[in-house]
């Protein structure tokens, strides 16, 4: 049996791509959970989990912060590990951190760290596809992964 399972939660894809990254890295054969896809957890059945989602206008995925609230006492239990996925970088990717995970998680993890973002602009909505390219200022794709970070989550999680 797998003992880590990683969580997610994602709209246009790249913390589905960050979390398949992080499982390559995994040594244990961990196991990948979409909540979208299922959004109540077998807990018990893991030892490790890890919390991922992204960030989008300060705020993390509202699936994955109803799933913290939710399972908070359990997943205190875990060996821990949180991230997020965002374009923001340094203090401020901290700072989404800080306030899109609970004090009580945040104390609890292992490792916690962002993983960087995208924007694919074929995969957003009118709206966030106008927002965004008035905030890029350009409508090509970014690609921001930050596959080193991902890399050095695993690294702590396998000792
Ligand atoms: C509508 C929208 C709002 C966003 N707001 C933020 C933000 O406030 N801060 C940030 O760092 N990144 C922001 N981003 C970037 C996303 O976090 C990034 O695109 C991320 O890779 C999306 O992950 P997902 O594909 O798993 O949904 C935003 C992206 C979109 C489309």
């Amino acid at each position: 049996m797998a003992k880590t399972l990683i969580i997610y939660a994602t709209k246009y894809g790249t913390t589905e791509t960050c979390a398949t990254l992080l499982q390559k890295h995994l040594q244990d054969g961990a196991v990948l959970q979409n909540l979208a896809q299922q959004s109540k957890a077998d807990l018990d059945a893991y030892d490790t989990v890890v919390l991922g989602g992204a960030v989008y206008a300060g705020r993390a995925n509202g699936r994955l912060r109803r799933f913290c609230s939710a399972n908070e006492q359990a997943l205190l239990s875990k060996r821990l590990g949180l991230f997020l996925c965002m374009m923001e970088e340094g203090d401020g990717a901290v700072k989404q951190l800080e306030q899109n995970y609970s004090q009580a998680l945040r104390e609890k993890a292992l490792v916690m760290d962002y993983f960087g973002g995208e924007f694919l602009f074929s995969k957003m909505g009118w709206l966030a596809r106008k927002i965004i390219k008035m905030m890029s200022k350009g409508d090509e794709d970014v690609h921001n992964i930050r596959e080193d970070a991902i890399k050095a989550f695993a690294e702590v999680l396998n000792r």
